[in-house]
Order: C-alpha cells, then sequence, then structure tokens
C-alpha cells in the first residue's frame, strides 16, 4: 500500500481506465467516472472495459462512477482523461458539485484551435480560481493497450507547481510504469499534442506504401518542426529530445496501437475523412490539433511544412500523394539553420 489518497479518474476511455490500472496497483482505491450507465455497470460488475481495453480484467479496487458528484466526494486531485474537444464541458459539470480545491492532472494531448490554448491553460481558462488547487500535466509514450498488460513505460509529469508534479510523480511510479520530472511545461504540452500531427502523417506514408525511409523522414523532419514551433513560444528545446518529444513520436508513428497512425494509414489507402473518423470509435486527436498547430504556426512565424501539407489533406482536399509529391519537390534548404536562428533571436 503506498498511498491513502483519494483520487477520481474523470473520463473511462482507454487512457484514463489504462492510468486507473496504474493507481490501482499502487494501493489506491480508484474512483473512475464514466458519463455511460452500462459500461460503468460493466466496470463494476464483470471489471472489464471491453469496448476500450479488450479482454483486460480491471482490479476490484478499481469503483466505476456514473454520478460526478457522488465520485469527487473528498477527493482532491482529479485524472481528467477526456479528449480535449471534451474538456470545458466536463469541467463546467465538476465545477457544478465539486465541494473542494482541486489537483487537476491532464493527460490528454491536444491544442484547442482558435484560442490556440494548451490544455493546463485551458483548463485554468475554464475553471474559478477558487475551484482549482493547481494543474499538472502526464505525457510521454504510452500506448492504454500496453500499460494495461503492465509492460514497461515512461512518461513524465510537469507542472508550474513542481512540487505538486512529485506528487504526481509518487502516486503514479511502480516498477511498470516509470514516471519522470521535467519543468518545461510547454515544451512538454507543445511534444505530446503535436507528435499526433506527424503520426497521422506516418499513417499516409505507410498506407501509400513509401516504407521505412519516408517514416523517418517524418519522424526527424516533423521533431524538427515540433522544435523549432515550441523553441519560438518559449520551450527548453532539450525537452523535444526527450519522452515527451522524441520517445512520443517514436511509439506514435510506428505502432499499430495509435489511432492516429491509423487514422492516416486508411487516408493514405484512399478513404476520406468522414468514413475514417467514423470507423475509429475512439479520439483522433491529431485532426484538431492540425488546425490548431496551423494556426500556431502562422501567429509565430514558424514554417511548419509538414503540419501545413497534412492541412492540406485534411481540409482543402489535396491528394495524400500529390501533398507528398509538394513536401519532396520544396525548394533547397539547410537541415538546422531554422532551429538555430529561433534560439538566436532568443538570446538578443
Ligand atoms: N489511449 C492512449 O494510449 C493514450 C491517450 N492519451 C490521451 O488521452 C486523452 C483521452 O484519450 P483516450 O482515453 O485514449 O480516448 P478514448 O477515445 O479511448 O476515450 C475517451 C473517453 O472519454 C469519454 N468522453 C468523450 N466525451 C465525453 C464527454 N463530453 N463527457 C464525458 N466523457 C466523455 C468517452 O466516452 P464515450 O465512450 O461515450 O465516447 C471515452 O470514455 C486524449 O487526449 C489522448 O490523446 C494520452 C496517452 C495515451
Ligand atoms: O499518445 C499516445 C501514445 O503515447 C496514444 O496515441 P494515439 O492517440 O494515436 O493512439
Amino acid at each position: 500500500m503506498k498511498s491513502s489518497k483519494n483520487v477520481t479518474v474523470v473520463g473511462a476511455g482507454s487512457w484514463g481506465t489504462a492510468l486507473a490500472m496504474v493507481l490501482a496497483d499502487n494501493g489506491l482505491e480508484v474512483r473512475l467516472w464514466g458519463h455511460k450507465k452500462e459500461q460503468i455497470d460493466e466496470i463494476n460488475s464483470r471489471h472489464t472495459n471491453q469496448k476500450y481495453l479488450k479482454d483486460i480484467e480491471l482490479p476490484q479496487s478499481i469503483i466505476g462512477y456514473h454520478d460526478l458528484g457522488e465520485s469527487l466526494d473528498g477527493v482532491d486531485t482529479i485524472i481528467l482523461a477526456v479528449p480535449t474537444k471534451a474538456i470545458r464541458g466536463v469541467l463546467g459539470q465538476i465545477q457544478e458539485v465539486q465541494r473542494a480545491p482541486l489537483t487537476v492532472v491532464h493527460v490528454s494531448k491536444g491544442i484547442e484551435p482558435d484560442s490556440l490554448l494548451r490544455i493546463s491553460e485551458l483548463i485554468e481558462d475554464e475553471m474559478a480560481p477558487e475551484n482549482l488547487h493547481t494543474v499538472v500535466v502526464l505525457s510521454g509514450p504510452s500506448h492504454a493497450e500496453e500499460v494495461s498488460l503492465r509492460h514497461p513505460t515512461t512518461v513524465t509529469v510537469s507542472s508550474k507547481d513542481m512540487k505538486a508534479a512529485e506528487e504526481v510523480q509518487d502516486l503514479f511510479m511502480n516498477m511498470n510504469f516509470r514516471v519522470y520530472t521535467n519543468p518545461d511545461l510547454l515544451g512538454v504540452e507543445i511534444g505530446g499534442a503535436l507528435k499526433n500531427i506527424i503520426a497521422l502523417a506516418a499513417g499516409i506514408t505507410d498506407g501509400l506504401g513509401y516504407g521505412d525511409n519516408a517514416k523517418a523522414a517524418l519522424i526527424t523532419r516533423g521533431l524538427a518542426e515540433i522544435a523549432r514551433l515550441g523553441t519560438k513560444m518559449g520551450a527548453n528545446p532539450l525537452t523535444f529530445s526527450g519522452l515527451t518529444g522524441i520517445g512520443d513520436l517514436i511509439v506514435t508513428c510506428t505502432s499499430v496501437h495509435s489511432r492516429n497512425w491509423r487514422a492516416g494509414n486508411m487516408l493514405g489507402k484512399g478513404h476520406n475523412l468522414d468514413e475514417v473518423l467514423a470507423n475509429m470509435g475512439m479520439v483522433v486527436e491529431g485532426v484538431r490539433t492540425t488546425k490548431a498547430a496551423h494556426q500556431l504556426a502562422e501567429k509565430y512565424e514558424v514554417n511548419m511544412p509538414i503540419t501545413d501539407a497534412l492541412y492540406d489533406v485534411l481540409f482543402n482536399k489535396v491528394e495524400a500523394k500529390e501533398a507528398v509529391d509538394h513536401l519532396m519537390g520544396r525548394v533547397k534548404t539547410n537541415e538546422m539553420e531554422d532551429l538555430v536562428n529561433i534560439l538566436g533571436e532568443r538570446l538578443t
């Protein structure tokens, strides 16, 4: 038994359920809130969540809740595990029923289009200051399917309040789930969100049958454009060589577990976006994030050719092959110069 803390996981999808398992393995009685009654009944009676984690037996110490107020009773920390586009609505519901300020540990990977807020900023924007103690992000290369099988996984936590981040590190850390800290909140959130864009693109080139050279190019040049934008926004460029940068890019661009990769793969094979999203049955964060990143690139005047190409495929009906041809046919350039210039600007 590691902790007597009461924790509620808000969102009973793949990631919320897998994280609830980590906390249960650490000796906590975990409350798992979901908005679908049948699913909560399944969690409590059969100790499974078949739609999201097929054939996984959940620990009995995970208790499903359908009543949000009840799930938050006596709780000071929540793990917020819903898709980015559901966050404002769910926080609205939480604020109607919460009785004490909350530490919100968010695990979502996205950026809100138009407002261009990162998730920690979105939470601060949506929650009244008296309802919010602090925000911590947990992010990194971590497919729920593998975490639920207790396979070795590493993630990073970050916050403006690093003491709170360290408490979250202690809460989750175990022999299968190793948690690091990184004080660069902006870099951690940007890396986690933008890797989904590159995973969609990697799925597309795999769907087109282009193979490993193309994928390696996407991962490394994708990292270059994520690092350019993140560094211009104020992140530590070294964060992008860590778990929430290259780490999450590798896992998402190369794994069949990735919904972003799978969606891209179907696009590359010629299916249209509506068809792909309708078939997925789970969130594909990279689609909305592409819109947000396209807007961020314009705002910060950063060159993001892969993001632009994907934006055209998703929203301007450009054929995937045509987008790749366009990327390959751009004017010659230097591999590192843009990032070096951005770093130089920051020093002056
Ligand atoms: N899956 C993974 O391996 C990882 C996911 N993440 C991130 O975690 C976040 C959540 O993803 P994930 O769990 O995978 O997504 P899933 O699609 O697996 O599950 C999302 C869950 O949120 C619920 N939900 C959606 N909208 C609402 C709402 N308005 N109110 C209440 N519940 C809602 C869904 O309910 P319903 O069943 O009704 O749709 C579902 O239970 C994403 O940002 C993702 O990028 C991060 C790391 C790993
Ligand atoms: O973020 C993830 C792994 O780190 C999950 O990626 P997908 O949302 O593409 O499945």
